[in-house]
């Protein structure tokens, strides 16, 4: 390896959402691009986060249907869960994406570069690669994007006993009789009930006063009842003192109330931390916050010239369709663009069964930014689609500014909740009235038709 760097247009350090979609787009265009992925193609999204779960979240809801088979009409046997072929369904699905990425990779004429990225100076990385030696590459502008990875606290014991994470309990080399999930978060409550539907017993540990405590308390109390009728032992508001594992293998999780929890297994899901460490971004000139993450402005630009960041790593909201919105900034910020992250409306599904589905202001945020709010509300069991569809779990409620008719925000709990909140969505960036999802026309009988019932369980302003 020589001492002179080749040259890009465009350097991206790690391919995420973010960083692959960019990459592609700026090669497209005709520009040098390299991007350097230390092993995952496609980022952690299909390979070990979003795709992977969804993929095991079909397979919990179909073991759901084959034991309610008969209230469908169906005499059906058993649906005994085969850990292989949960394996194979979950690999198959994932090898497919990850295929389909590298062909996109190699079309696009990107520089795809194997290998883990080292900052040595400003816009240039040191690359060991995986097949071995090194590669010294800069780039005119640089887009950090290595994202984040579990985050395993300090609890006495844990390193000892041996604990799993999100990424290690997706290899799935077996089924956990007793699984003990600490986090009440986005990860631990879609872990939890997936593998209670398996036919794990679950044992849920959230140190906050309650499950997704981001949510209302109304609607953390929903899903708190619907993981009660699933069976799982919901522990909230106690922290882990300590956690052992006995010589049978059995491990002991003791709570700070004095209680004790015994499980085979424990899924460590209490959030995620940044992939900064190492990567050498003190001599790259990019500053971190106190908790690692980089720093970046509302044109995603990092402390340093020509350096921008995206994704998780640089602290946007842990999700993939905002990290594709990071893309989007940083695309149009690279030709001369003052694109922004400010003021961004960002939908998520909680892919429990039934789905929990958000987009804007909780009631608790809309009254406490001074709001003149009404609440709509809705039990799911009113919807006819859920009649048929036999789901009739859940509750909706919506939010809307009583002085100017808008929609501040909705949550969604029930089936295809999350299909449907795209059209509240819509209706907010739109502009829209509630009073014109209570009055349009809608199929019937679809999910969606639902917000017809939602809305009109609100009071009109008086015609003046
Ligand atoms: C279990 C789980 C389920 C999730 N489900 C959903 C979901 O359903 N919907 C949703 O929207 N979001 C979901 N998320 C969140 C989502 O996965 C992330 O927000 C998203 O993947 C972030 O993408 P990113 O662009 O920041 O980078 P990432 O996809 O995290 O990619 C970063 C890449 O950088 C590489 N890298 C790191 N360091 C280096 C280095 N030094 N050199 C070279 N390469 C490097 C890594 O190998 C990785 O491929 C889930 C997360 C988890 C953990
Ligand atoms: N469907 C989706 O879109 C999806 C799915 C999974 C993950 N994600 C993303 O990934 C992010 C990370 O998910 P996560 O669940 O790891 O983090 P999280 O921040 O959503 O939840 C972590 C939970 O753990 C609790 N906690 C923290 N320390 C604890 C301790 N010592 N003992 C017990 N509880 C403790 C917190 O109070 C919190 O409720 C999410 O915020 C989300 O953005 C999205």
């Amino acid at each position: 390896m020589t001492d002179r760097p080749e040259e890009f247009d465009l350097l991206v350090v790690g391919g995420g959402k973010a960083g692959k979609t960019l990459s592609m787009d700026v090669a497209r265009s005709g520009q040098r691009v390299a991007m350097v992925e230390r092993g995952m193609i496609g980022g952690s999204c299909i390979n070990v986060a979003c795709i992977p779960t969804k993929a095991l979240v079909t397979s919990a809801r179909a073991a759901r249907h084959l034991r309610g088979a008969s209230a469908l009409g169906l005499a059906v046997e058993g649906g005994r869960v085969d850990v292989d072929l949960l394996r194979a369904h979950k690999q198959d699905v994932v090898e497919g994406m990850v295929a389909a990425n590298r062909q996109q990779f190699l079309d696009s004429g990107l520089h795809l570069v194997i290998g883990q990225a080292r900052f040595v100076g400003p816009r240039t990385v040191r690359v060991s690669l995986a097949n071995g030696g090194e590669r010294l590459l800069s780039g005119a502008d640089v887009v950090i994007n290595t994202g984040t990875r579990p985050h395993l606290p300090a609890v006495p014991g844990m390193a000892e006993a041996g604990v799993l994470t999100s990424e290690t309990l997706l290899r799935l080399d077996r089924l956990p009789a007793r699984l003990v999930v600490l986090g009440g978060g986005t990860v631990g409550v879609e872990f939890a009930q997936m593998f209670a539907s398996f036919g794990s017993m679950v044992t849920l540990i959230e140190g906050g006063p309650r499950l997704l405590t981001r949510e209302d308390p109304d609607v953390s109390d929903a899903v708190l009842r619907l993981f009660l009728d699933d069976g799982i032992d919901v522990r909230v508001g106690v922290a882990v003192a300590r956690i052992d594992r006995d010589v049978a293998g059995t491990v002991r999780v003791t709570l700070d109330d004095g209680s004790l929890v015994t499980g085979d297994d424990v899924l460590v899901a209490v959030g995620r931390e940044p992939v900064t460490d190492g990567l050498g971004l003190d001599v790259a000139g990019v500053r971190l916050n106190e908790r690692g993450f980089v720093v970046v402005d509302e044109h995603l630009r990092t402390s340093a010239e020509r350096t921008w960041a995206a994704g998780d790593v640089a602290g946007s909201p842990q999700f993939t369709h905002v990290a594709l919105d990071d893309y989007r900034i940083i695309r149009e910020n690279l030709a001369g663009g003052q694109r922004s992250t400010v003021d961004r409306l960002i939908p998520y599904t909680v892919f429990t069964t039934p789905e929990l589905a958000r987009v804007g202001l909780t009631e608790t945020e809309a009254r406490r930014a001074g709001h003149d709010i009404q609440v709509a509300h809705l039990p799911v069991a009113a919807i006819p689609r859920a009649r048929t569809l036999r789901q009739t779990e859940g509750m909706w409620k919506a939010i809307v500014d009583t002085r100017t008719d808008r929609i501040l925000g909705a949550a969604l709990l029930g089936a295809e909740a999350g299909e449907v909140i795209t059209s509240v969505q819509l209706a907010m960036l739109a502009g829209m009235p509630w009073t014109a999802l209570r009055d349009a026309i809608i199929t019937h009988p679809t999910m969606t038709e639902g917000l017809n019932l939602l809305f009109a369980s609100l009071r009109s302003r008086p015609v003046r």
